[in-house]
């Protein structure tokens, strides 16, 4: 008889922080940054279990007893689902609407709502298409336009039974941007280019600039970047109100453009004025996360977070990493917040470009092994704004961020302004379920679970994903607070997991995790009935078959049906 052997090895640190930070401070101004090697203890336990129910009481010492996996069958089975991915039917049908994938995805697809997407046959469409986070960029629109799309997701998730769409806010924030233009302008290499602090100013050779401490900002020698670097321009000289450059890399500057000065950024506050009244909006419409953008410290996510404590707000925050200020401070800000934001279109304009892919994986790393939510931005399809087929460094790049266990990866212009929204959509969806078909099950990064160490939950998650993994069942988890599902979403089980909640908030807000299902159900005050219901509406949803077992996982940090002491995982066949 086999036995099932549950290793948990954790290693020291995270291999790139140390080498990523370094070379930043080296190519960066000013030379302060301090860099963070984030030590870990290394930790590492076996326990051997035998029998298909394991229980735990916090005042006794873990029971440790063998087990045996019943049928290695199932496993082929599951293995053979999870490889088995067919593509996403190419059949749209005659109105272009894409039909409903057949396949869980584990990545969740972060859209961008806007001018292309905006009604509610779009967002229907793209719910259905793959969209799992609707991304409202304040940057642009007004609280009418947003407002209109948080009703239509919310009329969405209403009439949904097996689907639901969370909402992400994404402040402005302090962005730097240059003035209207009466046309666009043509910069050619070489040129002399001035930008002016001065209001209402579009020549050919100057143009205003909306932040009064520009002219301060900036120094003699700084690279100045336009529109997240199509254009660049080398100061030359400054003066009280304006700055000269040269064009360095020409092309056609519009209205309102982006402006980042290589390796600095700006010293406005994170949440601007206007970033307050948005998230005013935010608390007033129940959105689920902000994403908060150009965070440089942990002063700014605590200052967010009380401010909402104090509206009885429950709403998570994702920091936007773009700022190269924000890079010394990276362990503090992820700390602080309940997930991040890879936000690589700014954060490749204030840092040198080559160091987004080693700083995308370092983020992602450091909120696996710290349990929070990350989100890779920015270029993903960005062919697809204009053309039908995304080009094949486009999909490498998608299914890099999947490989490196992102919960969700955006689009941007794709959805919010392109002209294939859906097809985006459903190449997103594609790419990333064929590549999870790759990843080996059962593989879990060596640094998780260092902040829960010690933590029951913690333990009961880790064994669920080994037990799950080795049986290849799905997990099924009931949750008030989301909390036990989030922390078995940063195990990463080969298999689905199942979040039953009585709080359509949290169901919403688990829409974002990494191979989490969440689904609303009242709980009775019988667990039994509870579960068969649970088990019920899987069955009759296709997303279990009958005889297949699950696992049942009964800990974190409220509990239902069950003593505050008492943690259990439970094996069960659906009858
Ligand atoms: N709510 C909206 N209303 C109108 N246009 C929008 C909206 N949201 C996004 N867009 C358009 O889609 C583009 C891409 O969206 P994204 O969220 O990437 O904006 P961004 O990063 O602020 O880009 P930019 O620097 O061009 O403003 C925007 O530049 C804008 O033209
Ligand atoms: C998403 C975003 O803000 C960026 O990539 O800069």
């Amino acid at each position: 008889m086999s036995q099932v052997v549950a290793t948990r090895s954790i290693q020291t640190s995270l291999p790139t922080t140390r080498s990523t930070h370094e070379r930043v401070q080296k190519l960066l101004k000013p030379p302060t940054f301090a860099s963070k090697v984030f030590q870990q203890k290394g930790k590492c336990c076996r326990l051997v279990f035998r029998s298909s129910c394991i229980s735990a009481r916090k005042s006794a010492p873990v029971e440790v007893v063998p087990v045996s996996p019943e049928d290695d069958s199932k496993i082929a089975e599951q293995l053979q689902r999870l490889h088995g991915v067919l593509p996403f039917s190419d059949a749209s049908n005659g109105n272009g609407m894409w039909s409903k994938p057949t396949f869980k995805r584990k990545t969740k697809i972060v859209c961008t709502i806007g001018p292309s997407t905006d009604t509610k046959e779009m967002i229907w469409k793209l719910a259905e298409a793959g969209m799992n986070v609707a991304r409202l960029n304040m940057s642009h629109g007004d609280h009418a336009s947003h407002q209109k799309v948080i009703d239509l997701v919310k009329e969405y998730n209403a009439q949904s039974k097996d689907n639901v769409i969370a909402i992400m806010l994404d402040t402005k924030g302090p962005e730097v941007r240059s003035g209207d233009l009466p046309q666009p302008i043509n910069l050619t290499v070489g040129q002399e280019f001035t930008f002016t602090i001065q209001r209402g100013v579009g020549t050919a050779d100057c143009v205003s600039v909306n932040y009064d401490d520009f002219v301060n900002d900036v120094a003699v020698g700084d690279m100045i970047l336009v529109d997240g670097g199509m254009m660049s321009m080398l100061v030359k000289s400054k003066t009280e109100n304006s700055v000269k450059c040269e064009v360095v890399d020409g092309g056609e500057l519009k209205s309102r453009r982006h402006l980042n000065v290589r390796g600095k950024s700006a010293t406005l506050p994170s949440i601007t004025e206007k970033d307050w009244d948005d998230i005013k909006f935010g608390v007033d419409n129940k959105v689920d996360f902000y994403a908060v953008s150009f965070v440089k410290d942990a002063e700014v996510v605590h200052e967010l977070k009380n401010y909402l404590k104090s509206c009885n707000a429950d709403i998570h925050v994702i920091v936007k990493i773009e700022s190269a200020d924000s890079i010394p401070n990276l362990h503090s800000i992820i700390t602080a917040s309940d997930g991040a934001m890879v936000a690589r279109g700014d954060l490749g304009a204030e840092l040198p470009i080559e160091e987004v892919p080693l700083l995308q994986e370092e983020i992602i790393n450091l909120c696996r092994s710290m349990g929070k939510a990350v989100i890779v931005a920015t270029n993903m399809l960005e062919s697809m704004i204009v053309h039908p087929t995304p080009t094949r460094a486009e999909v490498s790049d998608i299914a890099i961020a999947v490989r490196e266990g992102s919960d969700g990866i955006m689009l941007s212009g794709e959805t919010a302004h392109g002209k294939f929204p859906l097809k985006a959509v459903k190449v997103m969806h594609t790419v990333a379920l064929r590549t999870e078909a790759t990843i080996p099950g059962g593989q879990m990064p060596p640094n998780i679970g260092q902040v829960f160490k010690n933590h029951m939950s913690e333990m009961f998650a880790y064994h669920a994903t080994m037990m799950s993994n080795t049986l290849g069942t799905s997990t099924v988890v009931f949750t008030r607070t989301g909390f036990m599902a989030v922390l078995l979403s940063h195990y990463r089980p080969s298999g689905t997991i199942f979040a039953f909640t009585d709080e359509k908030r949290v169901q919403q807000r688990l829409a974002l995790y990494q191979g989490v299902t969440p689904v609303y159900m009242e709980f009775s005050d019988d667990s039994e009935e509870t579960f068969r219901r649970a088990l019920d509406f899987l069955q009759k949803q296709g997303m279990v078959k009958i005889g297949e077992e699950v696992a049942l996982v009964q800990s974190g940090r409220q509990p239902i049906w069950r003593f505050q002491s008492t943690h259990n995982i439970q094996v069960r066949k659906v009858q």
